[in-house]
């Protein structure tokens, strides 16, 4: 596996990031499989829920089963080498799949904490973008670049202390003047909390 640079020592602790997880082959074929599905349209940006559904209002797991579409093959396949690549110890039974266009972000954010387990890892396909992480009492701010076909993974204080969120903008800065943003796709894998699945 490909090591990474924020690995250990970086500015986040708990942030380990993953160059080249996928190969451009790779990336195109999840792109394909993704956008064969069905979006839905309930946020400003376009989402994809797999395995139980997030409840964006109630901020919690959806109870009822009958919402949750299973992962498909492509997904258990990730799902599955998260796990034997050491990333995540228990296999990840949920994905969001977000999709923005130039001008889109989130909003900073920590993920559920009751909801999801300890270990969120998302994949970014089609554009890069930056993703800040802030940290909330320190006023910390350390942007990330997230390069397609990478692996960006949150655990500790990245998962539970520090914020993330991608800022609304078509542009990101560079070394060499702004790099703009092109459609990005990213598919996040987390662990549904025992106790939120029976609520
Ligand atoms: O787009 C991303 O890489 C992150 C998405 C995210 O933070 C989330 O779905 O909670
Ligand atoms: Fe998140």
């Amino acid at each position: 596996m490909p090591e990474s640079s924020l690995d250990g020592g970086g500015p986040v602790p708990g942030l380990r990031y993953v160059a080249d997880w996928l190969a451009p082959e790779a990336c195109a074929s999840l792109l394909a499989f993704i956008d064969a599905a069905e979006w839905s349209t309930e946020l400003r940006r376009r989402v994809q829920h797999y395995g139980q559904r997030y409840d964006y209002a109630r901020r919690s797991v959806a109870a009822d089963p009958r919402d949750a579409l299973p992962l498909p093959a492509w997904a258990r396949e990730q799902a599955i080498r998260l796990v034997r690549e050491g990333i995540m110890d228990q296999e990840p039974d949920q994905a969001i799949i977000n999709e923005y266009q130039p001008g889109q972000g989130i909003s900073p954010h920590i993920d559920c904490v009751p909801c999801f387990g300890p270990v969120v890892a998302a994949i970014s396909l089609g554009s890069g973008c930056d993703m800040d992480f802030t940290h909330p009492e320190a006023g910390e701010r350390s942007p990330v670049r997230l390069a397609p076909g990478s692996l960006c993974v949150m655990t500790g204080p990245a998962r539970y202390a520090w914020r993330h969120g991608i800022a609304a903008r078509k542009s990101d800065p560079g070394a060499a003047g702004r790099v703009p943003r092109g459609r990005r796709v990213s598919v996040t894998f987390r662990t549904i909390i025992g106790a939120s699945r029976s609520r």
